[in-house]
């Protein structure tokens, strides 16, 4: 089962929160949402029950790993990298790169997402091109900055191993129906696995475009489906009164009936750092459309204590704190007892690093709270796959909800579109 529950109660107690009344006002459309989203469900909502994305994405990492790759390159940018990264950072040791052996369940994973060339200049320095497998990713199936990363590694490739050498090192995963990779992958029979065309990119982690290279590195993507379907029961069970659905109201109201139209997603431990991005795109690309929707933004606790607190204590009354907390970190240290004669040093000692994250995790919510400053707090048992599925889901629910709640398609992005054609003409794409 899977352990993940969101905590709403500093939303409503404190000054400048939510009275019970504003949530009373939202409950008939909140009902008409999750009518709306179980009676006609998106694509992304039947992905947990779905077992054929884990079976071939599980299938062929077998074949990668069975090949002896050294190096697995990830090609794609926003929801085609997100939430894999999301994955990788949350699951896999923080220096998987440099493990070896057994130690290390796959071969090494690099994401080539921007077109910085200095990124992917370094990760040609690095992947030895005997060993390594290339995984492009693209619904659209021709995002400039995904299809230029994909064409510089293609042509390292091809020098190394020849044209049959990289055909059968590649893959594609991409829309199967359309699209110009698509037709690549005919062209030269690469392998190639669905994103379906029902499912948008920011809601695919859990199609191949996650649950790949996750397989790759020994993760298990059953356990993550496994997650995210009891979330998906659950909604189906309690409707409106479902945790994350209750949030989508929730984070509504904060910003339609009290201007804090700031999100700041805050994980208290440094492996969901990159799950905070992936939420940033699914939050920000699906909301931020007519005027509306309000700004997500991540941060890490501790660390941003120490850089962003203040502001979210004294600044703008314009956000909502939203605290990640894990229960049961995956590794812990004891504090060793040194310099007890110091007692700005010595109380440290006897305690432990999870222990102390933990306690300042509190401690700021508390200090927040108690300068009226609205926060909310997921709290997850662990990191683990199941948690993982299960809050990949609840937030893609939640944020369906809430494009409903302020009438914007939450499953489009036209803003995109503009800057996208000023480019191809600038670059000489034919028709642009
Ligand atoms: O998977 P694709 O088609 O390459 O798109 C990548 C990303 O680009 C966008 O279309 C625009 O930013 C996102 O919605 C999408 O996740």
């Amino acid at each position: 089962m899977a352990e993940v529950t969101f905590d709403y109660e500093n939303l409503q107690g404190v000054e400048g929160g939510l009275e019970d009344g504003d949530l009373d006002g939202v409950r008939p459309r909140l009902k008409e949402a999750v009518d709306g989203l179980l009676g006609d469900p998106p694509g992304f909502m039947r992905l947990p029950k779905t077992r054929e994305y884990a079976e071939s994405s599980v299938s062929l990492a077998e074949e990668i790993r069975g090949s002896g790759a050294t190096d697995f390159v990830h090609v794609g940018i926003g929801g085609s990298a997100l939430g894999p990264m999301a994955v990788h950072r949350a699951l896999n040791h923080p220096y998987y790169n440099m493990l070896s052996g057994e130690a290390r369940r796959g071969p090494r994973v690099h994401f080539a997402e921007n077109t910085d060339p200095a990124t992917l200049s370094a990760v040609l320095d690095v992947a030895d091109p005997g060993g390594t497998w290339v995984n492009v990713v693209t619904k659209s199936g021709s995002t400039a900055e995904t299809m230029a990363n994909f064409l510089v590694i293609r042509g390292f490739l091809v020098d190394a191993l020849g044209s049959f050498g990289y055909q059968g090192r590649t893959v594609a995963t991409t829309d199967p129906e359309k699209g110009f990779l698509k037709e690549i992958s005919e062209r030269e029979d690469l392998r190639v696995l669905p994103i379906p065309a029902d499912v948008g990119g920011r809601f695919s982690v859990l199609t191949p475009v996650g649950l790949l290279p996750a397989a790759v590195t020994g993760l298990d993507v059953g356990a993550m489906l496994a997650g995210a379907a009891q979330c998906v029961d659950e909604v189906q069970e309690q409707g409106p009164e479902h945790q994350a659905v209750v949030g989508a109201a929730m984070h509504y109201l904060m910003d339609t009936q009290r201007g804090r139209n700031v999100r700041v997603m805050m994980p208290y431990a440094d492996s969901l750092e990159r799950l905070a991005a992936w939420f940033v795109q699914l939050w920000a690309e699906s909301l931020g459309k007519e005027g509306k929707g309000s700004t997500p933004h991540g941060a890490v606790g501790t660390t941003d204590q120490h850089s962003q607190v203040q502001l979210y204590m004294e600044g703008p009354q314009d956000k909502v704190i939203e605290i990640v907390e894990v229960e049961d970190h995956p590794k812990d240290l004891s504090i060793p007892k040194a310099y007890e004669d110091l007692e700005g040093v010595g109380y440290l000692g006897g305690h432990t690093m999870a222990e102390l994250l933990n306690v300042e995790c509190d401690a700021t919510r508390k200090a927040l709270t108690e300068a009226g400053r609205p926060n909310s707090t997921i709290k997850l048992g662990a990191v683990n796959e199941e948690n993982l599925g299960y809050l990949f889901q609840a937030l893609e629910i939640q944020t369906a909800i809430t494009g409903d709640l302020y009438g914007v398609n939450a499953f489009d992005q036209p803003g995109v579109e503009a800057g996208k054609e000023i480019t191809y003409k600038r670059m000489g794409r034919p028709g642009h």
